[in-house]
């Protein structure tokens, strides 16, 4: 096996060789590739990676990165956003605007991910299918976690000092993931399960060490680092708590009378009972359901919460916009503390702007990466033809394309007008894809929406946010998602009618 992997290897470095060598990417030696330059702080690490892309990707004259004019993101004709990058002996190629993505997304064939993914860490994160019904009534639940929320971060109300708000966005975002996807209340929020909220950050950290550094990939030095142990301990710990729900949940559809029925006419419809009811006619065993449970859960509850908190940090910075969302909140409820209905989240239409915006600077699924399984040709304007062989990984990254600056006017500051109707119109859509395109594109991107506009709707009709306008606030890290580096530093007052 490892000798074959040897072999593919050798073929598609090879390949890259011969396809790749007019490309340009940062320098890289026979063996360790580029590994030696990789900054070991992951802070470092993430400057360091943006560094590169807009040189490599954009073609911007790196003594410019701080010419705050026009954000120091010239985008130099003939670049279009392909950087190759050596990890270790392994190629990784970065596509970074609409010419060099559209190919690849739009491609019905690559759609599988790099094999890393399932064969290392023992679950598959991905492996949903499209099939499942999205009409279910998630509606109430965000309300009342929402609610929850505000609750909860009252007690900072005119706290003199910033406080880090993330924790309490990330736990509202796992309880309504929890109950929505396996009918189950985990009440991180006030204060329980603290042990499976501590695992799932873990995973991801370690997750984000393995892809960085090759060295994890040899199972020896994996497993001696402690690493390989840390990781599977916890990725029990959250499957285990998954199993738990599912057996509980099994067992408390039995004792309903008609199962099917009480479901039906429920006000909620738990993705895990959709599951459960197909358990038979699908053979599905319990493991199966787990993971595909696990992969609503991973997918459905980080995402959302970094997507929460960054729309939070944006607008505590820009009061001019949050001056512009309070007026329209206020236009819809005026001065009442009733839960909003479903009409009233449609007409936030700046809200929805707001969200968009944060999702363009910072979005929470940063690179998107696949496996070729075909070649894949790319139109590059100096080099004609480029051919990404079959075997190779590449690396879609929604961060770079959402800020080209042939598209984005000032592309690295918070600005909700991109998203006036008439702006979108006039962009390719390749310029904004945080939830992915083509057919692999996120299930959850409806849900997730909604869900943020409810939950923000409550938190910004009641206070009015001020952030810290610090390095760390401003400069997440791309663990699997795109993360706060040290939590989102805000402080907030109650608002007076
Ligand atoms: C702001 C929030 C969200 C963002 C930015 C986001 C983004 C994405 C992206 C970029 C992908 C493609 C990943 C890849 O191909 O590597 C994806 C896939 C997926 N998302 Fe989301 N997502 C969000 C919320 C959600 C929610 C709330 C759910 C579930 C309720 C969800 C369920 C899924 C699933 C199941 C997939 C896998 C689809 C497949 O591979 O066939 N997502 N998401």
């Amino acid at each position: 096996e490892f000798k074959k992997e040897l072999i593919e290897l050798y073929q598609l470095n090879r390949k890259c060789v011969v396809n790749l060598k007019k490309l340009e990417g940062p320098p890289h030696l026979p063996i360790i590739g580029s590994a030696h330059l990789f900054k070991w702080n992951n802070l470092e690490f993430t400057q360091q990676l943006e560094e590169w892309g807009r040189t490599y990707l954009f073609g911007v004259d790196p003594s410019k990165y701080s010419d705050k004019d026009d954000n120091g993101a010239h985008f130099k004709e003939g670049h279009i956003g392909i950087m190759p990058v050596w990890i270790g002996p392994v190629p990784v190629v970065f596509l970074g605007t609409h010419e060099s993505i559209r190919p690849v997304l739009e491609s019905t064939v690559n759609i599988s991910k790099p094999a890393q993914y399932n064969k290392n860490y023992g679950m598959d994160r991905f492996g949903a299918s499209d099939k499942h019904p999205r009409k279910m009534n998630y509606y109430p639940i965000f309300v009342t976690q929402g609610e929850i929320l505000t609750d909860m971060l009252e007690k900072h109300c005119g706290e003199e000092d910033f406080f880090d708000c993330f924790g309490y966005v990330k736990r509202c975002a796992l309880d309504i993931i929890c109950e929505t996807a396996m009918g189950t209340q985990v009440n991180a929020q006030i204060g329980e399960n603290n042990t499976y909220v501590k695992a799932v950050e873990r995973v991801s950290e370690i997750i984000w060490d393995h892809e960085r550094f090759p060295w994890y990939w040899l199972k020896p030095i994996w497993y001696l680092s402690g690493m390989g142990h840390e990781f599977h301990r916890n990725v029990k710990l959250t499957t285990d708590f998954t199993r738990t729900v599912i057996a509980e949940r099994k067992a408390a559809l039995k004792e309903m009378d008609d199962p099917l029925n009480d479901v039906k006419n429920g006000s909620k419809m738990a993705f895990l009972d959709l599951m459960l009811k197909m358990q038979e006619e699908n053979q599905l065993t319990d493991e199966d359901i787990r993971e595909e449970v696990d992969t609503f859960m991973f997918e459905g509850h980080d995402t959302t919460a970094s997507s929460m908190g960054f729309t939070m940090m944006w607008l505590g910075l820009f009061p001019e916009c949050q001056k512009k969302l309070h007026e329209e909140l206020d236009s819809v409820f005026g001065d009442s503390d009733r839960p909003p209905t479903m009409d009233d989240i449609k007409k936030l239409v700046y809200l929805e702007k707001c969200i968009k915006e944060a999702l363009r600077l910072f979005p929470s699924v940063p690179i998107i990466a696949r496996r070729l399984s075909e070649d894949c040709f790319i139109d590059h304007p100096r080099h004609g033809k480029i051919c990404l062989p079959s075997g190779l990984t590449v690396a879609v990254a929604p961060l770079a394309t959402s800020r080209d600056p042939r598209y984005y006017e000032k592309p690295d500051e918070f600005n909700p007008e991109h998203f006036n109707a008439d702006q979108v119109s006039k962009r390719d859509p390749y310029t904004y894809i945080p939830f992915s395109a083509g057919s692999r594109n996120c299930i959850g991107q409806k849900f997730a929406i909604t869900e943020e506009k409810v939950v923000l709707s409550w938190v910004f009709r009641r206070f009015s946010v001020e952030s810290e306008n610090s390095y760390e606030n401003l400069r997440p890290v791309p663990e699997l998602i795109l993360r706060p580096s040290n939590g989102i530093k805000i402080k907030i007052k109650k608002r007076e009618f």
